[in-house]
């Protein structure tokens, strides 16, 4: 059977610190922060998803947004090497938690780097972002650890936002989404939809028809359900002022077989 784990990590005393690149810092709300995580998390639950914490990185302040840690493709998880200095010993608890649930692990190397949020999986396509925290090394080795296995590695330049996944997600039927003005080539995307906000390019596929998604893209919600889909809609706003989406807390292992 496919597995539905998603691992998570709570977010830290630091999480103010948190980096801001592409927006103006605004102040966060630590304790709002943890309520929206834990109302994160049991949305995942109730959708029938087993979250497993990672051991928490108190002195990281980003280390809530699991996500740029590890690619998981199969049951091969890929340890990050995140882009921002400030970031790199968040992947220390990420790879114990997933050898001890029985990944394969492999690992990006200096010179490369990459942060999970620039790689978007559709199918057996892997579109790695190449911006502002991944390098053409880190792509390569992408290339290097998952071609063999059957994937098909399509960079992407990234440079309006901080992430591929900040740009672009995916439909259940692989129809990539995103809000124009902050995509850099649609025309990549075999089957490309425009969104009308750009916190509606955030999708967290929980089953069938049923999309997570931000509170603050009513729009796109409602374009998604004339579509025939479910949206659940969290509520994420501290996280968002900190670059955050909804994709970035959490990493599903859908291809682990126990
Ligand atoms: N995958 C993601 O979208 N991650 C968000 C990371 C936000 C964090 N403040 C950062 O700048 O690294």
């Amino acid at each position: 059977m496919p597995s539905r784990k998603a691992l998570v990590r709570r977010p830290g005393p630091r999480l103010a610190e948190g980096l801001v690149t592409h927006v103006e810092r605004e102040k966060i709300d630590v304790d709002l922060a943890l309520e929206q995580w834990e109302a994160y998390t049991e949305t995942l639950r109730a959708h029938g998803w087993e979250t497993i914490e990672v051991d928490p990185a108190d002195d990281c302040p980003d280390a809530v947004f699991v996500e740029d840690t590890v690619v998981m493709y199969r049951n091969v998880a890929l340890i990050a090497r995140p882009g921002a200095e400030s970031r790199r010993e968040e992947t220390d608890g990420v790879e114990e938690a997933v050898a001890r649930l029985g990944c394969s692990v492999n690992w990006i190397w200096e010179p490369g780097t990459l942060d999970g949020g620039d790689v978007l999986k559709v199918g057996d396509t892997i579109y790695v972002g190449r911006g502002g925290r991944t390098n053409a090394a880190g792509l390569q080795q992408v290339r290097a650890a998952f071609e063999p296995l059957g994937a098909r590695v399509v960079a992407v330049p990234v440079s309006k936002v901080l992430h591929l996944k900040s740009a672009v997600t995916a439909l259940p039927d692989g129809t990539v989404i995103g809000h124009i003005p902050k995509v850099d080539r649609p025309s990549l995307f075999p089957r490309f939809l425009s969104v009308p906000e750009e916190a509606g390019s955030h999708v967290v596929l929980l089953g069938g028809p049923k999309l997570l998604m931000s509170a603050t893209a009513p729009r796109s919600a409602e374009l998604f359900a004339d579509l025939g889909l479910e949206p659940v809609t969290v509520d994420i706003g501290e996280f968002e002022k900190l670059e955050g989406c909804v994709t970035c807390l959490s990493v599903r292992l859908r291809e682990l077989y126990a």
